[in-house]
């Protein structure tokens, strides 16, 4: 179903508004019997974020719903998307019971915001980096200068990326130096664990520091520096989900991983290539490029990039 641009827009707000502010509820997750009375307006705030959620998103779910059941009546299932696999979704544990619209809501909006901010956000810090080390952002025009033969003014296609190794190296850089999460959802144990000489006991909730693996001075020589071409090694192939050896995981690892990452590296490949392409990007007279770091659903630039944009000559 196709949405017109108040509806996109009516949903992007929303997404906004919990991205932006997801980090100060945090604090409701302590004491829930005297946070209510203690921040009882934070509370609010965060019900009428959910109903904001739930006011956007609801109607499309429940229209859905009557459209699937049209379209079994006349035998045609064609055309399944996202939400139609949740609204047949049945959950073995609990009785076989479906979802109900809140965890649907809840759902779309975590893939929403999943496949978009953490994207963005890489792309955003990278962005940063390029105009920071104008000799990297001009290294890597050149590579694609030279490999891409499109100066035909076409975009490069999805299947040009395979050639552009320096391209990965400046992606990786980007996801190993300003990983968009700096820790992953929340895990928990299935079963009392001995962690490197800690107990750790069934259901305890446990995290991962992100950022700081991908920092690691044993690991990484100069590691809070922006050099794309440590991945060069190796014929610039390097495992991204951790299965062969685990040195970064801006995506996790393991069964919990991102489900997503292969799209993820793709569409940053594919949107960093076209921009550098497309656009020299330069600082403002007299802007260093401050990377100070902004916590919100993801870490984000503190100072938003500004930069100057110039079409390339063709
Ligand atoms: C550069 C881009 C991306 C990065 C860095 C990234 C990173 C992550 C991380 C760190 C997690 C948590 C893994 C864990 O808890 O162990 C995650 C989960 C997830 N990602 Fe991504 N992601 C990216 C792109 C995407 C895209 C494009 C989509 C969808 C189109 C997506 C969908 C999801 C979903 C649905 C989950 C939750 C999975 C679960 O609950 O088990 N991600 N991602």
């Amino acid at each position: 179903e196709k949405l017109d641009e108040k509806t996109i827009r009516e949903i992007q707000k929303a997404q906004q508004n919990f991205v932006v502010n997801i980090s100060r509820f945090n604090v409701l997750k302590f004491s829930p019997k005297f946070g209510k009375i203690l921040f009882r307006r934070r509370w609010q705030e965060l019900y009428d974020l959910r109903r904001e959620q739930e006011d956007v998103l609801g109607p499309f779910i429940r229209s859905r719903r009557e459209k699937l059941e049209q379209i079994k009546c006349v035998g045609n299932n064609t055309n399944i998307g996202y939400v139609d696999s949740l609204l047949t979704l049945t959950i073995p544990e609990e009785g076989d019971r479906k979802l109900t619209d809140g965890e649907i809501v809840s759902l779309c909006l975590e893939m929403l915001i999943a496949g978009t901010d953490t994207t963005a956000t890489a792309l955003h810090w990278i962005m940063a980096n390029l105009v920071k080390h104008p000799e990297i952002q001009l290294k890597l025009f050149n590579e694609i200068k030279d490999v891409v033969v499109s100066d035909n003014g076409e975009k490069i296609k999805e299947e040009d990326l395979q050639k552009l190794t320096y391209l990965k190296a400046v992606v990786l850089e980007g996801l190993r130096r300003h990983p968009p999460g700096h820790f992953l959802l929340f895990h928990a144990v299935s079963e009392d664990t001995q962690l490197d000489g800690n107990h750790i006991p069934k259901n305890t909730g446990v995290n991962f520091m992100v950022a700081e693996i991908g920092w690691d001075p044993k690991i990484w020589e100069d590691p809070m520096e922006f050099k794309p071409e440590r991945f060069l090694g190796n014929g610039g192939v390097f495992d991204v989900t951790g299965n062969r050896e685990l040195k970064m995981m801006p995506f996790g690892a393991g069964r919990r991983i991102c489900p997503a990452y292969s799209l993820g590296m793709l569409h940053l490949e594919y949107f960093l290539a076209n921009l550098v392409k497309e656009f020299e990007w330069t600082a403002r007279v007299g802007d260093d490029i401050d990377l100070s770091e902004k916590q919100e659903f993801t870490t984000v630039m503190k100072y938003p990039l500004h930069t100057l944009i110039t079409p390339r000559i063709k």
